[in-house]
């Protein structure tokens, strides 16, 4: 998948960039990722970029996402102290655990504890995605631990703030080489 930043970023995108890369885009899902922005403006930016998911990194109820009229990536963000039955309460396509950096919603380039993680990761009904602080050396030993459904990485497929192919490429093959031994991620990008 390929995500869009529509949210407040060094990463944003405008509306118009990313119409245009979404239009010229086959075959890859199409996602906008958002942060508590009012559910009038995701729905029309989800329609005129014909997004196929609503990634949504901010304080958005349960009640929210179920209004989204487009399938739901809602990311929660682990640190300490967080309560499974808060994230459980999710009816949602995809739960995207990244980690918790106060004041920042996610792009954070940190890792999480991925071991506190795997209660959590395997009482979830959803699909699971596993963010913050991926690499192309760390990505296998985080789906070994998680074997998420999925995997999403940004700045660790950077160079200077800009994503950086031959990284893309590592962290694919990455991914590749720890499915072959067992798990089954997918990559996402953002
Ligand atoms: O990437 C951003 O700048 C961003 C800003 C605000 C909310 C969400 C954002 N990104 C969402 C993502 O899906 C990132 O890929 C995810 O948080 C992991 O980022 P990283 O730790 O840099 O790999």
């Amino acid at each position: 998948m390929l995500g869009f930043v529509f949210a407040d970023s060094r990463r944003r995108i405008e509306l118009n960039a990313a119409q245009k890369i979404a239009r010229a885009v086959k075959g890859i899902g199409k996602v906008g990722v958002f942060v508590n922005a009012p559910l009038a403006e995701v729905q029309e930016i989800a329609g005129q970029c014909q997004l196929d998911f609503v990634q949504l990194h901010g304080d958005e109820t349960p009640e929210y996402c179920r209004a989204v009229k487009h399938p739901v990536i809602k990311a929660v963000r682990i640190g300490s102290g967080f309560d499974i039955a808060d994230i459980e309460a999710y009816d949602v396509d995809w739960v995207l655990l990244d980690s918790l950096v106060p004041g920042q919603y996610g792009g954070t380039g940190v890792a999480f504890a991925w071991n506190d993680a795997q209660t959590l990761r395997w009482r979830l009904k959803n699909r699971v995605m596993v963010a913050g602080g991926l690499t192309p050396e760390n990505v296998g030993e985080a789906i070994r631990i998680l074997s998420p459904d999925g995997v999403d990485v940004s700045g660790g497929v950077e160079t200077n703030g800009t994503k950086d192919s031959e990284k893309i490429y590592r962290f694919i093959q990455a991914v590749r080489a720890a499915q072959r031994g067992g798990g089954n991620a997918e990559n996402h990008f953002s």
